[in-house]
């Protein structure tokens, strides 16, 4: 087949992620030459009506859009590669968000020679805050990664590793919003416990928690050192990490997220079945 240029990015499923790249995507640059495919028309139309973007079937989103971003469960990717595989060529750049799902098999299900970048991204793409970690697969240069990375740029920070790091990234800056909404859960609960309003418990915890990312971020020091800073000796401080360690909070996150790296190599292998 043929390598054809074309232009613009299809979003192919729509929903939480795709939706987030979707809304950063069109917040920079405006909807001109941003298509979704959207399995369900209830979704497809909410989407179209919210950005303004038209929803395509697939074969008319990959005859003119030059990036497929494929952005449905991995448990439903062989099906949309069994749908999509006569509708690309190697004039695509395909895009895949899929957690755990190697390049190597979505190369297998398209013709020969189709660059597949692998990306995890994660929902603060939402509001411009995104980290999407981006992998080439066997048939993708250096252009196709600048290409992605172009792409992306526009909803946060970008990072590139080797394929193998995937399943970690993903355990930690794909998956890792949700570790930070359940904390800041279980502090609102504190709050309410000592007999604050629900709203001032919220606002007090997410302004802690922002002041808390941009120190942690634009700081230069060391969380530990961070820590420090805020646990006076004989203090309040030192009374509740006490009882975080007790408790094995520590030990907890790291188990967690090796539990999520564990599942996204297995739903990985589960493509190959
Ligand atoms: N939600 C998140 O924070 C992140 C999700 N991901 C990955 O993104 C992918 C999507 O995850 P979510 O957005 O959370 O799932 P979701 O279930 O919210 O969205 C998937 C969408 O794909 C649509 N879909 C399924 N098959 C389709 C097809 N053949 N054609 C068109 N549309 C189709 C569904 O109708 C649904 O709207 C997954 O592979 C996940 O691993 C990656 C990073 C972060
Ligand atoms: O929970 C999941 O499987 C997806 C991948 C990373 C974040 N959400």
């Amino acid at each position: 087949m043929s390598a054809t240029r074309r232009e613009g990015l299809a979003i192919i499923g729509g929903g939480k992620i795709g939706e987030a790249l979707l809304s950063g995507l069109v917040r920079r640059s405006g909807s001109d030459g941003i298509v979704v495919c959207e399995r369900s028309p209830e979704r497809a139309a909410e989407l179209t009506e919210r950005y303004g973007v038209p929803a395509l079937g697939l074969t008319e989103a990959a005859a003119r859009s030059r990036v497929l971003l494929l952005a449905v469960k991995p448990q439903d990717i062989g099906t949309l590669l069994g749908l999509l595989g006569g509708a690309v060529d190697p004039g695509h750049l395909v895009v895949s968000v899929a957690a755990g799902v190697p390049t190597s098999t979505i190369e297998a299900a398209l013709p020969e020679g189709v660059p597949v970048v692998r990306v995890m991204p994660n929902t603060p793409a939402l509001v411009d805050e995104g980290m999407c970690v981006l992998s080439a697969g066997a048939h993708a240069d250096e252009a196709h990664l600048d290409e992605a990375e172009a792409l992306l740029a526009a909803v946060g920070r970008v990072r590139r590793v080797p394929e193998s790091q995937q399943d970690a990234v993903t355990a930690l800056s794909g998956s890792g919003p949700a570790y930070f909404f359940y904390l800041v859960e279980a502090m609102i609960d504190a709050g309410i416990l000592l007999g604050l309003p629900r709203t001032l418990a919220a606002d007090l915890i997410v302004q802690t928690a922002l002041g808390s990312a941009v120190m942690l971020r634009d700081s230069g020091e060391h969380p530990v050192q961070l820590r420090e800073a805020v646990t006076s000796p004989g203090g309040t401080t030192i009374a509740a990490i006490r009882e975080l360690e007790r408790h094995g909070v520590r030990a907890a996150l790291i188990a967690a997220i090796e539990a999520a790296h564990d599942r996204s190599v297995e739903l990985g292998r589960m493509q190959d079945r």
